[in-house]
């Protein structure tokens, strides 16, 4: 556990720090097949707890001891009087613990019949035990054949188990190309970055995980890795974007400052600063197009909008500490070049986005203000990088760690999963997937949404985590009473109290 503000978080691990970890409790119990089984009881425990009146399993086994733990549940259900078939995919010899689990499942007369994609299934739960944390991707083609029988399976209405997690995933980036789709994922020992960036974190359904008692023997290990960390949104909105007191004044929250809205962009420029004034900045400036000014007025007078054009809007609109949103709608004509140049030499806390970081990523002398924060999607992180889309969907925790050390800032790398990250190289994954943000315009409402808390807290990293557990949870509310196609990116500001 590591604590944000009042909040903790869960730790993430990669590959190797998982296996240094099951190494460690293996030696701590004395043997590794004692923690199988102890894996086993924990599927056993939260299946029948899930699917209470279930009477009938099929269980994918592969030759792993992700398939050890499948043959192991298997005897536990068949001992529960449960009916159940272990269907075997294995196409290599098995060894040491998966051996013994097999051997163990043949002792308990466990039925047991070769995998053919012809199997007709009428099971309640299918349980994916193919390839876990050992998977090397890509699948080989009779594997690429199970993970569609398990699709189809689901498609008739079977529900799917992973254990660990779904077969298909690469448990280091969460990356797949074809995976198992689970309804629910049991993640053995601790979580694992598979488990919640990418394809991987959408495939694995709800998420437990069962630590199978290595929390304990977790303090006095130094793991490589040991810097990843999930946030459970809905623990971080227990308190408010930004918190009002009772003896506050406008003053006390801080201005905000957005700076966009080119010709034919003034939606986005709008969009950021309603969100920065709804999040709860004391005052917001909108510095855009003098041809906007008016439509912000109607929308949203509390905002003071000015021609960005004018000389005296730099003394009218920006303050000192004040915190800039820079991008929204600035657009790649002159007017935006010029803009970001002015605001860059204020040196003032900035948020960069959308057409702020195609700026960036023209000028290579640029150094953002202390206390920045940049806000790319996949293909602007591609572009500062120099690196194709692909290349940062592959290796996302790499990418926003490159950009956070090269410009020294806090990264707020936006997907399904968002990536928070520092200099430091401190990694917070947050958010599940919501659909309904996919539409453009979110990821202006949360630009402003981070100027207000930027404004607010004097820990960065922490104002970004509150502008991005909000945004996200914000939008799940949203959704339920808006809909997910009439909800609109700003709508998601009337949920924020
Ligand atoms: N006592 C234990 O050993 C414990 C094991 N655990 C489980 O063990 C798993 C890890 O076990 P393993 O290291 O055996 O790994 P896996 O069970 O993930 O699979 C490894 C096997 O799959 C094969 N394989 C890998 N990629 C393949 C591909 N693309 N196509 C075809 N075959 C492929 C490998 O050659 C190897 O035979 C964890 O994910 C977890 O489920 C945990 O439950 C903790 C306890
Ligand atoms: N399916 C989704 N699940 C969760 N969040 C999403 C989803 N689609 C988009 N988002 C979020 O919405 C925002 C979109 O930002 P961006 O791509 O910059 O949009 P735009 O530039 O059009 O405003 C990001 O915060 C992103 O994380
Ligand atoms: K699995």
């Amino acid at each position: 556990m590591r604590h944000i503000g009042a909040f903790s978080t869960q730790p993430v691990f990669n590959v190797a720090s998982i296996r240094q970890i099951e190494k460690a409790l293996f030696s701590f119990e004395g043997n590794s097949f004692t923690v199988m089984e102890r894996a086993a009881q924990a599927l056993f425990k939260h299946i029948v707890t899930k699917w209470p009146d279930a009477q009938h399993f099929v269980i994918l086994a592969g030759a792993g001891n992700n398939g050890g733990d499948g043959l192991l549940l298997a005897v536990l259900l068949k001992q529960a009087g449960l009916q159940v078939l272990v269907l075997d995919c294995a196409h290599s010899p098995r060894s040491g613990d998966a051996l013994r689990a097999f051997e163990a499942a043949q002792r308990a007369k466990v039925n047991v019949e070769l995998f053919s994609i012809e199997q007709v299934c009428s099971a309640a739960v299918v349980v994916d035990g193919v390839l876990g944390i050992g998977a090397r991707l890509p699948l080989r083609e009779d594997l690429q054949c199970v993970v569609h029988w398990i699709n189809q399976t689901k498609h008739k209405g079977a529900a799917v188990v992973a254990i660990d997690l779904p077969t298909g995933v690469d448990a280091d980036t969460g990356y797949a190309q074809q995976c198992v789709e689970a309804d629910l994922t049991i993640s053995m020992v601790q979580l694992k970055i598979g488990n919640l960036l990418g394809r991987g974190g959408i495939a694995a359904g709800q998420l437990i995980n069962d630590s199978l008692g290595s929390q304990s023997i977790m303090a006095e290990m130094s793991l490589a890795g040991g810097q990843l960390h999930w946030l459970d949104v809905r623990q971080f909105v227990k308190q408010k974007p930004c918190p009002r007191y009772l003896d506050s004044h406008k003053g006390s929250y801080g201005h905000v400052a957005v700076v966009g809205g080119d010709h034919g962009y003034g939606g986005a420029a709008l969009m950021a600063s309603e969100a920065a004034s709804k999040t709860g900045a004391g005052t917001v400036a909108l510095l855009t197009r003098w041809e906007h000014v008016t439509a912000s007025l109607v929308r949203n007078p509390n905002v003071m909008a000015f021609d960005a054009q004018q000389e005296q809007v730099l003394s009218l609109g920006i303050r000192n500490h004040c915190v800039l949103v820079l991008g929204p709608g600035l657009g790649r004509a002159r007017w935006g070049q010029q803009l970001f140049t002015q605001m860059m030499a204020l040196s003032l806390p900035t948020v960069l986005d959308a057409d702020g970081l195609f700026w960036l990523s023209q000028d290579s002398e640029v150094e953002l203000p202390i206390g920045s924060v940049i806000t790319p999607h996949l293909g602007e992180a591609a572009r500062l990088l120099g690196w194709q889309i692909e290349q940062v969907n592959r290796s996302p925790i790499k990418a926003a760690l490159l950009l956070a050390r090269r410009y020294r800032c806090v990264v707020v790398l936006k997907g399904v999963t968002t990536l928070v990250v520092n200099e430091r190289g401190d990694v917070y994954m947050a958010g599940k997937s919501e659909p309904v943000l996919s539409k453009g315009g979110s990821g202006d409402v949360l630009s402003g949404m981070l100027g207000a808390t930027l404004a607010y807290y004097k820990d960065t990293l922490e104002a970004a985590l509150m502008a991005v557990s909000w945004h996200n949870y914000a939008a799940g509310e949203m959704a339920v009473h808006k809909g997910v196609h009439c909800g609109q990116p700003y709508d998601v500001l009337d949920y924020l109290d």
